[in-house]
């Protein structure tokens, strides 16, 4: 059986397949200390110009669910901010715990939100996610934390879209979405060059940690919840914990957009 979140195929046992885990110097997440990032006034606004009609289908990948978006054209991108050049979307996912007091990746004075919102882009200098996604500068992706509050309205199309897709690898048509909707109002971020959190693990990703949650309610964490790691006809085993732990920082600088 392939690698997941459970207790014998979990993080702690991904090195055995994939050595970078344990050995590798930028591994992702990290556990982000606001005082000990720098303030860097080189660092660009972020922009995100994001086509809704490029929403192309919502999966359930049986280790999370993504939305997918078309990344032929250049009609979704992620420019500014600590990139150089142009990356386009590809897809959105999020990591969830099994209750309110954890499921993020990233953590902040060592603090866990209960979900966090990966916005996943490739750098267009490169042919294909693919290629990208094993260059150091391939992959750009923004990480949006979520915290219990009020309902979040903007993301109610993407939770009434799970019933569809309840078990692993089942996907439904889903378009129309902007996910600039899914972005709280201030941009400031935390940069540092990582990793996929999830096998292969590869060390391509520029890491932008929006400071400033969005709002998610205990009632729509209970959605996230719902879904399966397994396939139709499985065993059962709710999708929950889809979290990879922080990683050793080695020596990296974490850089902030704001003082
Ligand atoms: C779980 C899923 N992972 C991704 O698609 C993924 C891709 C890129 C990034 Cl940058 C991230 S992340 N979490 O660092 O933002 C996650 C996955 C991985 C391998 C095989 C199938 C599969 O579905
Ligand atoms: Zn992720």
């Amino acid at each position: 059986h392939g690698w997941g979140y459970g207790p014998t195929n979990g993080p702690d046992t991904w090195a055995e397949e994939f050595p970078v885990a344990n050995d590798g110097p930028r591994q992702s997440p990290i556990n982000i200390i606001p005082k000990e990032a720098k303030y860097d006034s080189s660092l660009k606004p972020l922009k995100l110009r994001y086509d809704p009609s490029n929403a192309k289908g919502i999966l359930n990948n049986g280790h999370s669910f993504q939305v997918d978006y078309v990344d032929d054209t250049d009609s979704s991108t992620l420019t500014g901010g600590p990139i150089s050049g142009k990356y386009r979307l590809k897809q959105f996912h999020f990591h969830w715990g099994s209750s309110d007091d954890r499921g993020s990746e990233h953590t902040v004075n060592g603090i866990k939100y209960p979900c966090e919102l990966h916005l996943v882009h490739w750098n267009t200098k490169y042919p294909s996610f693919g290629e990208a996604a094993n260059q150091p500068d391939g992959l750009a992706v923004v990480g949006v934390f979520l915290k219990i509050g009020a309902a979040n309205p903007r993301l109610q199309k993407v939770l009434d879209a799970l019933d569809g897709i309840k078990t692993k690898g089942k996907q439904t048509t889903f378009s129309n979405f902007d996910p600039k909707t899914l972005l709280p109002g201030s941009l400031d971020y935390w940069t540092y060059e990582g990793s996929l959190t999830t096998p292969p693990l590869l060390e391509s990703v520029t890491w932008i940690v929006l400071k400033e949650p969005v709002s998610v309610s205990a009632t729509q964490m209970t959605k996230f919840r719902n879904l399966l790691f397994s396939g139709e006809g499985e065993n059962p085993c709710f999708m929950m914990d889809n979290c990879r732990p922080p990683q050793p920082l080695k020596g990296r600088q974490v850089r902030a957009s704001f003082k």
